[in-house]
């Protein structure tokens, strides 16, 4: 993912480097290029203005033998460059030309001089100031229109095949429009199905709807694999009420300074509001000032949980409303911290004077409420949405719609979109995976310079993205599976085939007296083992081996030098130098 970044920022580095040349000054040929594509720009830069730099030549012949110290440079920019090489010339003393200014002082020799200021001249024509590192990779037609629309930051405008979860959504929160507090509602489906995606929808509209209606109703995201404590959940809530309050209150306070300005004036100002006298207007503007200065935020740290608690609750009970409180990745809340968050939000509506609080919770993980407290569990799961996974066409409509709008018209061949639907689908119907690949196989049609996107790059952005994945994995593993993997590459990259647990325990071994870590049981080595096994690291199958028992074939499922790359490039295990003498053949395994 991270080379994918890269990329981008190197496209639009190599844009703002265009259109750095495209600022106030007007003597730079490209300032009068204001619109235009990309390829266009490139083109010009690649080309430059003839005109404007033969303006500029005879400028600088008729400037003459010019000393660097002056000032009559004619453009700022190079002006300042020009300046800045000259103070440092001067200060050190040798200059580009290897003249020391110091030595020959104001009156240096004009010819000398002029060797510095060709080196600085050279940098006054744009066309020659750059080198052209990206004037090839501007060239060509560009295959992105607006490549963020691929991202995952996007939230789309459409997001056809979940309708239905979308009304059934819909149908639950209206209630909160009414005044009331709706159910709280637990939404699951695996990795990249759609529901954040949804779920931000449905908010975006319940908001809007609630403005438009006048009916006091928010939403607050949070996501739970960031904040996963009790504390910081309750905290993060405190604080957004808290400012809201404080919002609220600002404008009654404008609204209620301005009626009082007007009632001074014209008593009859008062008559269509619930204030009878500018003294009862006085009243509530003090009431509102000692309320805002009664609001406290909470630190991220440092209050008994309770005080967190009891400031939230008094935020958000400050005034009618309909809170829906969404918390994504609710079962990383769990895992981390237990259900006390659920159970004391969960409880909170009974206590609650003038607001209501419902829960959204969503979550990948089917099994999480077996954790819960079962008073939790039920009034959590008042509600429950499911989010199947894609299937390829599902897919393929939802990659069209983005492609429309992400592409240039004819950038994709035909075979594009039904391939990355297709391998998206084999990985579980991820609409996350899918966009993933149509951009990194856009990415990498742009870094070929071809014109559009074919078969071929889709293919190649699926290896990326596995292999960048395995990269990371793999990475961040402990140093103890990281030394059981090596272990296991040593004899495949030996010949050794259906590796059993004992051979992977003997090269284990000898790696950890190699680079001086503890050694961990055989029994442990065995976990490590399963643990890769569900990474999708290695694969170990169980086999039987008659009267010997049964055992472990392991291999590696991913690609070795890729791999020995990543674990060698971890500062411990780079210490590790020949590992050939390590490697026992199967033989002497099986005779020991
Ligand atoms: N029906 C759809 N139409 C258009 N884009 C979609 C659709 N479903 C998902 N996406 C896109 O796929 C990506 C992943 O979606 P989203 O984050 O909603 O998945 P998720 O189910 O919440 O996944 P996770 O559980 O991993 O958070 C987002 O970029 C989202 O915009």
């Amino acid at each position: 993912m991270n080379g994918d970044d890269t990329d981008q920022d190197t496209t639009l580095d190599s844009q703002r480097f265009v259109d750095g040349s495209d600022g106030d000054d007007e003597q730079l040929p490209p300032s009068t290029d204001e619109g235009g594509t990309q390829s266009d720009r490139a083109a010009k830069g690649q080309s430059g203005d003839r005109e404007e730099s033969a303006i500029r030549e005879s400028d600088e012949s008729t400037a003459g033998n010019r000393n660097p110290t002056d000032d009559d440079h004619s453009d700022p920019e190079t002006a300042n460059a020009a300046d800045t090489d000259s103070v440092s010339t001067v200060r050190g003393g040798v200059g580009s030309a290897g003249v020391d200014f110091d030595a020959e002082g104001d009156d240096a020799d004009s010819s000398v001089l002029d060797d510095v200021m060709l080196d600085d001249v050279g940098s006054e024509d744009p066309e020659e100031a750059s080198q052209g590192l990206f004037d090839d990779l501007l060239a060509g037609d560009p295959i992105f229109e607006n490549k963020e629309v691929l991202r995952p930051s996007y939230t789309p405008r459409k997001l056809p095949h979940r309708e239905e979860q979308i009304n059934n959504m819909a149908t639950i929160l209206v209630t909160a429009l009414r005044g009331d507090s709706p159910s709280n509602i637990l939404i699951y489906g695996k990795t990249g199905t759609g529901k954040t995606a949804s779920a931000k929808f449905v908010s975006t509209e319940l908001e809007s709807t609630s403005q438009k209606y006048e009916v006091p109703c928010e939403v607050e995201y949070i996501n739970c694999e960031v904040t996963d404590t009790q504390y910081r959940v309750l905290a993060q809530l405190a604080n957004k009420f808290v400012e809201k309050n404080e919002a609220v209150i600002d404008e009654e306070l404008d609204d209620l300074e301005s009626l009082r300005e007007r009632a001074r004036e014209t008593p009859t100002a008062l008559a269509e509001t619930e204030y009878d006298s500018v003294a009862a207007v006085e009243d509530r503007i003090e009431q509102l000032e000692e309320d805002r200065e009664s609001f406290e935020q909470v630190p991220m740290t440092g209050w008994p949980t309770d005080r967190v608690y009891s400031t939230f609750f008094d935020a958000v009970d400050y005034h009618e409303r309909v809170v829906v409180i969404m918390l994504d990745e609710i079962d990383k809340l769990v895992e981390k911290s237990g259900d006390d968050t659920l159970y004391n939000l969960s409880r909170m509506n009974s206590e609650l004077e003038r607001s209501r609080v419902s829960i959204m919770g969503i979550s990948n993980d089917l099994k999480f409420t077996d954790f819960l407290d079962p008073r939790v569990k039920s009034s959590l799961g008042e509600e429950e949405i499911v989010f199947p996974p894609y299937d390829a066409n599902q897919l393929r409509d939802i990659l069209e719609h983005r492609a429309e709008v992400a592409f240039e018209g004819d950038a994709l061949t035909d075979d594009v979109i039904p391939l990355c639907a297709a391998f998206a689908a084999q990985e579980h119907g991820d609409a996350r995976r899918a966009l993933d690949l149509l951009r990194t196989a856009g990415e990498l049609a742009e870094r070929d310079q071809t014109d559009d996107v074919d078969e071929d790059h889709v293919r190649k952005a699926q290896e990326k993205i596995e292999l960048d994945r395995v990269v990371e994995v793999v990475r961040t593993l402990p140093t103890q599976s990281k030394l059981v993997l090596f272990a296991i590459i040593m004899l495949e990259k030996n010949g050794v085939h259906n590796i059993n647990t004992g051979e992977v325990y003997n090269v284990y071994q000898r790696l950890c007296e190699e680079i001086d870590v503890d050694t961990l049981t055989q029994r442990r080595v065995t976990d490590l083992i399963s643990e890769l096994d569900m990474l999708g690291i290695v694969n170990a199958v169980v086999v039987s081996k008659g009267r010997y028992g049964r055992t472990k074939e392991i291999s590696l499922s991913v690609p070795i030098d890729e791999t020995e790359a990543v674990l060698l490039s971890d500062s411990r295990l780079s210490d590790i130098e020949d590992t050939q003498p390590f490697v026992q053949t199967r033989f002497d395994n099986d005779s020991s």
